[in-house]
């Protein structure tokens, strides 16, 4: 485990999306689990969509039993997804939208005006034991609806950040890397513990893990890709030590 502030969670869905491509049992995302864990990752997220496009529930479970490492279940804010994580007991939930129509995760939760439903479920969660993070929008006024709610956790959705620094554009980039800056020291004064994710790349990671207050980045699909090139285990590894420079060089 890191000896770094900044806590390096690595989601391992699209290690089951190339699984699931042919129906069999291989590549296998617990054996990837402990692969990230033996490269530097703090902790495991995975996220069990209702559609179980990739993640399954079998995979949760071993996620759970077998990874000696803090587990991070994403879900939807359903009955069902609540009573599975209540039977499971992972470390932490964290909420996050869902649509069956999209291809990830397009955006964060709406807890201003959604978010009387979301009450009971964070609730049944923290009673069970369970950290709740809620990944939402890098906005002030969100920061002060996850506060009301009760959450002592958020997760900045970074993919609007992610998009415009792969589209080269860098006033947009700036304008949200500053979105993000914002909300992490608002949501931090409030008390609340910050982390970040979807869509970081080793090339776009570095702003992010720099902002002081983030605690924790969780990142998957650009690890999986990397790996296909130069393996699971230096693609974290790189990704860890991309984190640490950059905390290390805002920190001078
Ligand atoms: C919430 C988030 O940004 C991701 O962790 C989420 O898992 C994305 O969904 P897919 O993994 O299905 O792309
Ligand atoms: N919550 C973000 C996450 O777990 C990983 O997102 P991505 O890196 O797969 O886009």
């Amino acid at each position: 485990m890191s000896a770094s502030s900044l806590r390096l969670g690595v989601n391992v869905d699209h290690v089951a999306t190339l699984r699931n491509a042919r129906g069999g049992s291989y590549p296998d995302p617990v054996r990837a689990a402990h692969e990230a864990v033996r490269a530097g990752a703090d902790g495991i997220t995975a996220h069990l969509r209702e559609d179980r496009r990739h993640i399954r529930d079998a995979d949760m479970e071993r996620l759970r039993r077998e990874v000696d490492r803090p587990l991070n279940f994403e879900m939807a804010a359903t009955g069902e997804m609540v009573a599975l994580a209540c039977a499971l007991r992972p470390h932490a939930a964290c909420l996050v939208p869902e649509k069956r129509e999209e291809r990830t995760t397009e955006g964060g939760l709406d807890i201003v005006t959604g978010r009387e439903h979301l009450r009971p479920a964070i609730a049944r969660l923290a009673g069970a034991g369970i950290r709740v993070s809620l990944f939402v929008e890098p906005e002030v006024h969100v920061m002060e609806a996850a506060r009301a709610l009760g959450a002592p956790v958020v997760e900045l959705h970074t993919g609007t950040y992610c998009e415009a620094y792969l589209a080269g554009d860098e006033a947009a980039t700036a304008r949200e890397l500053a979105r993000l800056a914002r909300a992490a020291a608002h949501g931090a004064a409030l008390g609340l513990e910050i982390h970040a994710g979807h869509g970081l790349t080793l090339e776009s990671v570095g702003p992010v893990a720099a902002l002081p207050q983030v605690r924790e980045l969780n990142i998957g699909h650009a690890l999986v890709a990397e790996a296909v090139f130069v393996g699971l285990g230096p693609a974290v590894a790189a990704m860890r030590a991309a984190m640490d420079a950059a905390r290390a060089e805002a920190a001078a």
